[in-house]
């Protein structure tokens, strides 16, 4: 694979950003292989278990494009850079190719990796992972991915919640990082299988637990707090490719 390839797992919309600051907009997804995380209950284990590797597709900046363009009919939108975790990837040649087409580019990743061209995305959600992940956080390495962003691109924190122990944690990241948006997401239980493209998914327990969110952070007054669903699983479910 040469430098400038790029290892995707799947490109696919326009379908709804169903996540956090820009939840209902219309975008694209080029969702990258491989992750340097393995966290309990993630829900994209066919874009980071190795197992799934075959079906990852090293592709030029300019294919990836080509894709987007066709998806797009050639109207700029968001596109949504996610995986796997897609700051393990030369990114950087795409986002300057299709800013020039128009595109405007948001990355999802948990913040263990910090790159330069941070700096040309339009958001950047860091997502560092909760307890109940099994996953810790490196502070340091979080704080360079804010730090490689830089004053324009847009950077918000996401945290999945699933019980109290998260809750404190999303109140410490917030509090490292009073002037970042907090967006808050109740954890699916119910993830799918790697090889499961339509698993079974509770909404009612994501419901039960959304309704505990909404309540912990009001009763504790963190009016600063977003609290959002995963608006494509409510739509979806565990659908895969939407
Ligand atoms: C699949 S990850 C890919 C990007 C990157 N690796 C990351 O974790 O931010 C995209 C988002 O989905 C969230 N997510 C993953 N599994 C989830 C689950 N079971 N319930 C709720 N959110 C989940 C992650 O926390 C992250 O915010
Ligand atoms: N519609 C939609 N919104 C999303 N927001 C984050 C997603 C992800 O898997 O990274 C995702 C996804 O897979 N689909
Ligand atoms: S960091 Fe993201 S993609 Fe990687 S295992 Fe965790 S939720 Fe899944
Ligand atoms: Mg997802």
């Amino acid at each position: 694979m040469s430098i400038e390839q790029i290892r995707v797992s799947e490109i696919f919309g326009p379908t709804i950003q169903g996540e956090g600051a820009l939840i209902g907009q219309p975008t694209v997804f080029v969702r990258t292989g491989g992750c340097d995380y393995r966290c309990s209950w993630c829900d994209t284990l066919h874009a980071v278990d190795s197992a799934h590797r075959d079906e990852w597709c090293p592709m030029t900046p300019e294919a990836i494009l080509m894709q987007v363009e066709i998806l797009s009919g050639g109207n700029p939108l968001t596109v949504s850079l996610s995986g796997g975790n897609p700051a393990i990837q030369p990114l950087g040649g795409l986002i300057e190719l299709g800013r020039k087409e128009g595109y405007r580019f948001a990355l999802e990743t948990q913040g263990s990796l910090a790159k330069d061209w941070f700096a040309d995305l339009d958001v950047l959600t860091l997502s560092p992972k909760p307890p109940s992940s099994g996953m810790t956080t490196d502070w340091q390495r979080l704080a360079e991915c804010v730090e490689a962003a830089g004053p324009e691109t847009q950077t918000v924190l996401k945290v999945v919640v699933f019980d109290e122990a998260d809750y404190a944690f999303a109140r410490d990241v917030s509090d490292r990082y009073p002037h970042l948006s907090c967006f808050l997401q109740p954890g699916n239980h119910t993830p799918p299988a790697a090889a499961d493209t339509d698993a079974t998914i509770d909404m009612a327990g994501i419901m039960e637990r959304m309704r505990w969110l909404v309540d912990r952070v009001t009763s504790d007054k963190w009016y600063a707090a977003t609290v959002l669903p995963q608006l494509h699983t409510m739509i979806w479910g565990n659908l895969r490719g939407v």
